[in-house]
């Protein structure tokens, strides 16, 4: 078994809000979200996460639960959407959503991470991570959209994953 991608439980955020590299904790539901996923898990020999709180606080959980110690990888953390950060996806201006889409890669309105250098600092990661066992990594809906995109899935960037759901890849 190779890596495992985890997003992490639900945050501490209104639904329809723009946020990638926001710190939001996980809302008040941690408890149970977190048992669903704990009992779901297959076993793995190392947990890493991303440092923002939504995810260290499940790794927290997971590798006390299973003797595990956490390391954090700021590599991990999800795409920066610069100013758009905090502002409800409706009100973002429909300019920058246009050249968002018109220019996927290289375009970066809200003066935070494009999609390529978000992709850029997340490859050397997945690289590394290739053949190193089975690994578990608590980390955000684009990484998983990101490592797909990686291994060649069709529609990878516009995928959707559930608050703690996994992915394993080869
Ligand atoms: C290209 C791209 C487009 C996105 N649109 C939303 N997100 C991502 O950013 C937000 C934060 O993710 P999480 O809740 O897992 O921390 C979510 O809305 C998620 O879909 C994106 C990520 C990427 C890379």
């Amino acid at each position: 078994m190779g890596v495992i991608l985890l997003r992490h439980t639900r945050p501490d955020v209104a639904e329809g809000t723009c946020y990638g590299r926001t710190d939001y904790p996980p809302a008040e539901s941690f408890s149970e979200e977190a048992a669903e996923v704990l009992a779901a898990l297959p076993p793995v020999h190392r947990v890493l996460s991303s440092p923002l709180l939504r995810c260290t606080r499940l790794a927290d959980h997971i590798g006390a639960a299973r003797g595990l110690p956490v390391e954090t990888d700021p590599r991990l953390i999800e795409i920066d959407f610069g100013a758009w950060e905090g502002t409800p996806w409706a009100e973002v201006p429909r300019d920058g959503l246009d050249h968002w889409a018109a220019h996927f890669y290289e375009s970066r309105p809200h003066g935070g991470e494009s999609v390529g250098m978000f992709y850029a600092r997340v490859v050397p990661f997945l690289e590394e991570m290739h053949g190193a066992g089975t690994v578990l990594a608590v980390t955000h809906a684009g990484l998983m959209r990101a490592a797909l995109h990686h291994a060649g899935r069709e529609g990878a960037w516009q995928m959707k994953f559930p608050y703690g759901s996994f992915i394993e890849l080869p």
